[in-house]
């Protein structure tokens, strides 16, 4: 097992919690980072990922990825990556299964609607309402709002796509209480954290797009570096059955993209003494070598054209979009539709008044959002779910 990089953080010198009363109460052998990670995995809005759209809203069939799954993706990849690098694991798998908590229900769609209904007011961002979530929507306790992670664990979500130069305001008012240097690269754990993301998501993507008959075999074949990886399928297994030559694959490339990242990322990190040169450096420390992140990027494109844009998802998107602006209007219209708990906690003003309803919209699940459609309208909306 690789010993600790000198460049990797340190729980023992972590810059600890928002509240740093809590730090003194000890519950077991457990480190900082160990317990941010017990804390998001007993969090409820880990729980509701599980009815969270990756890509296809509200699956019928039991083996797409939701936010949830594809977040235990995304932990399993980083962690391999992080101990390869000699970087803190529990911190990596901590940033890996919180980076999507901040999603609102129907993905893209349901984040443009709310964006779009906040626009008078700030806008609506997932990773700003990621921070905002963990940091003060959450709360399972007495003393304080939210989980009280550990400043090492906020920084990397906020910076999941690097430094911040300027922050929405749910960013900004959160980084006022509990200052988080956005204009730094984050520590390396955040880095691999959100490459994980990528190689996790480009392929569970075309295993599920595949699955689905959004995308064709012959098609992604046109990608020299899908191409490449399915002639080794093909000699190496000429006779297995389809579907597991593709699974092998989807598991040759995942393979492949780790493996290239560590070894880029390691000679960028050669000489790194510490986690702030990391942070003060001219560029990310954790990336793909320039062939595979040229690659990567063709991919991206294509699944974007074929798969993300393909006209049936752009068809449910638009539905999504239209039960989410709903949404927003009634509670606007009518506070009380949002039950006691919300509704008595409004604050009249604005815009507290629309970012309070965002909260409780973007807290929902695809199926807790269409329930709360049918409820309002009186119609059951039709076609969201195309899988
Ligand atoms: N159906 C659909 N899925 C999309 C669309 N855009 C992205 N996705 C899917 C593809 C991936 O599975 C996943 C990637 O989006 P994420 O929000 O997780 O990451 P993204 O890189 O957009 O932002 P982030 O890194 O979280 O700040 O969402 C879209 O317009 N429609």
């Amino acid at each position: 097992m690789t010993g600790r990089a000198p460049f990797a953080a340190d729980p023992a010198t972590s810059r600890g919690r928002e509240f740093p009363a809590d730090d003194t109460v000890t519950r077991g052998p457990r480190g900082p980072y160990q317990r941010d990670r017990d804390r998001i995995i007993h969090s409820i809005s880990f729980r509701r990922l599980r009815h969270k759209t990756q890509v296809f809203i509200a699956p019928d069939g039991d083996h797409y990825r939701v936010r949830l799954t594809h977040s235990l993706e995304v932990a399993q990849i980083g962690r391999v990556i992080a101990r390869s690098l000699g970087l803190d694991e529990d911190l990596t798998e901590a940033l890996c299964l919180a980076h999507d908590i901040g999603h609102p229900p129907f993905g893209h769609a349901g984040e443009d609607a709310l964006d779009a209904a906040m626009e008078p007011y700030g806008g609506f961002d997932h990773n700003a309402h990621c921070l905002r979530t963990l940091m003060r929507l959450e709360s399972p306790y007495c003393e304080f709002d939210g989980l009280n992670l550990t400043w090492e664990l906020l920084e990397g979500l906020a910076k999941h796509n690097g430094p911040v130069s300027a922050p929405n305001w749910a960013l900004a008012e959160l980084d006022a209480a509990f200052p988080l240097d956005l204009r730094e690269w984050s520590c390396l754990e955040a880095q691999v954290a959100a490459l994980a993301d990528d190689i996790a998501y480009d392929n569970h993507d075309i295993d599920d797009g595949l699955r689905a008959g959004f995308l064709d075999l012959d098609e992604l074949l046109q990608l020299d570096f899908v191409a490449e990886q399915w002639r080794g399928v093909e000699r190496r297994f000429p006779r297995a059955a389809r579907e597991r030559q593709l699974r092998e694959l989807v598991r040759g490339q995942i393979g492949l993209m780790v493996n290239d990242l560590i070894g880029e990322t390691r000679e960028r990190a050669q000489g790194m003494a510490s986690v702030a040169q990391v942070r003060g450096a001219s560029r990310p420390t954790a990336a793909f070598s320039g062939p595979l992140a040229e690659a990567e990027r063709q991919l991206k494109r294509f699944m974007y054209e074929k798969l993300y844009y393909h006209p049936e998802q752009l068809a449910t998107a638009e539905k999504a979009r239209e039960v989410t602006a709903t949404l927003f209007a009634a509670y606007h219209a009518d506070p009380a539709l949002m039950g006691e708990g919300w509704a008595g906690r409004l604050d009249e003003a604005e815009p507290a008044r629309s970012r309070h309803i965002a909260d409780y919209i973007a807290g929902m699940t695809d199926r807790f959002a269409i329930a709360a459609y049918a409820r309002i309208t009186g119609i059951t909306p039709e076609g969201l779910s195309n899988v």
